[in-house]
C-alpha cells in the first residue's frame, strides 16, 4: 500500500466507526504505523467523521511532527504501544457505547474484563485487560500500555474507553468491531445464566487463531 492509499484507508474506517455510532463529536482517535520509523496519527479534536487525508499528522517515534496538523493528545500511548510491540501495527481507540458503559462498571476484572461466551472474541481478541483512571492525554495512559504492550491486544481505559492495536489497520478494526458486539451482548446478557467457554474451548481456538 502506498503512503497515500494508507491515509485513504484510514479516512474510510474511522467515518464507518462515525457513521455506525461507534464515535461522536470529536471523541476518539486513530493510528497507523508507516514505517520503522514513523507514525500516521488522527489530528487532536477532529471528527472521526470529517478526517481530511492531507491533515493527518505525521509523526517520528520521538513525537516530532513531520506533517500535518496537531497530532491527538494520545499521541504518547500510540507511540508507547507502537515501541514495546513490533507486531503492532495500527491502533483504534474508540469511546464507543457498551464498551465505555463496561468501563464505568466497578470491580471489574483488572486481568480481563470481558470472560469469553463467544469465539470470535477468542479469536481476534482473547482477553481485555483494565488500566486505572487517568484523565485522558495523561502520560500515565502511555506507562501503564507500555507495560501491558506485549500481554495483549485489547485495553479497557477505566471511566473512558478502549485501546485496540491489530497487525494493520483493518485488524485493528474488525478486533474493535468484535469487541463492542461482545461488550453488547454482555449487557444484554445481563441477569441471565451465560454459558461461559470452557477453559478447553477457549485453548482450542487460541491454538487456531482466526
Ligand atoms: O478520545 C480522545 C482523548 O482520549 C480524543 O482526543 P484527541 O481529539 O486529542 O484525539
Ligand atoms: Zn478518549
Amino acid at each position: 500500500m502506498t503512503e497515500l492509499e494508507q491515509k485513504q484507508q484510514l479516512v474510510e474506517l474511522a467515518k464507518s466507526f462515525y457513521q455506525r455510532g461507534y464515535s461522536v463529536g470529536g471523541a476518539g482517535n486513530l493510528s497507523v504505523r508507516l514505517d520503522d520509523n514513523r507514525i500516521l496519527v488522527t489530528p487532536t479534536g477532529s471528527s472521526l467523521g470529517r478526517l481530511d487525508a492531507d491533515r493527518l499528522s505525521v509523526l517520528d517515534m520521538q513525537g516530532n511532527v513531520l506533517s500535518g496538523d496537531k497530532p491527538s493528545k494520545e499521541y504518547v500511548f500510540h507511540l508507547a504501544l507502537y515501541q514495546q510491540n513490533p507486531k503492532c501495527n495500527a491502533i483504534v481507540h474508540l469511546h464507543s457505547t457498551y464498551l465505555t458503559a463496561l468501563s464505568c462498571l466497578d470491580d471489574l476484572d483488572q486481568d480481563n474484563a470481558i470472560k469469553a461466551f463467544t469465539p470470535y472474541y477468542v479469536m481476534r481478541v482473547g482477553k481485555l485487560q483494565v488500566i486505572p483512571y487517568y484523565r485522558p492525554g495523561s502520560p500515565e495512559i502511555a506507562r501503564e500500555l507500555s507495560e501491558r504492550a506485549l500481554t495483549g491486544k485489547a485495553f479497557l481505559l477505566a471511566n473512558h474507553g478502549i485501546v485496540v492495536t491489530g497487525s494493520d489497520l483493518l485488524d485493528a478494526a474488525d478486533n474493535a468491531d468484535e469487541l463492542e458486539e461482545t461488550a453488547k451482548l454482555q449487557f444484554i446478557l445481563q441477569g441471565q445464566k451465560i454459558r461461559y467457554l470452557t477453559d478447553d474451548e477457549v485453548k482450542d481456538l487460541e491454538n487456531r487463531g482466526k
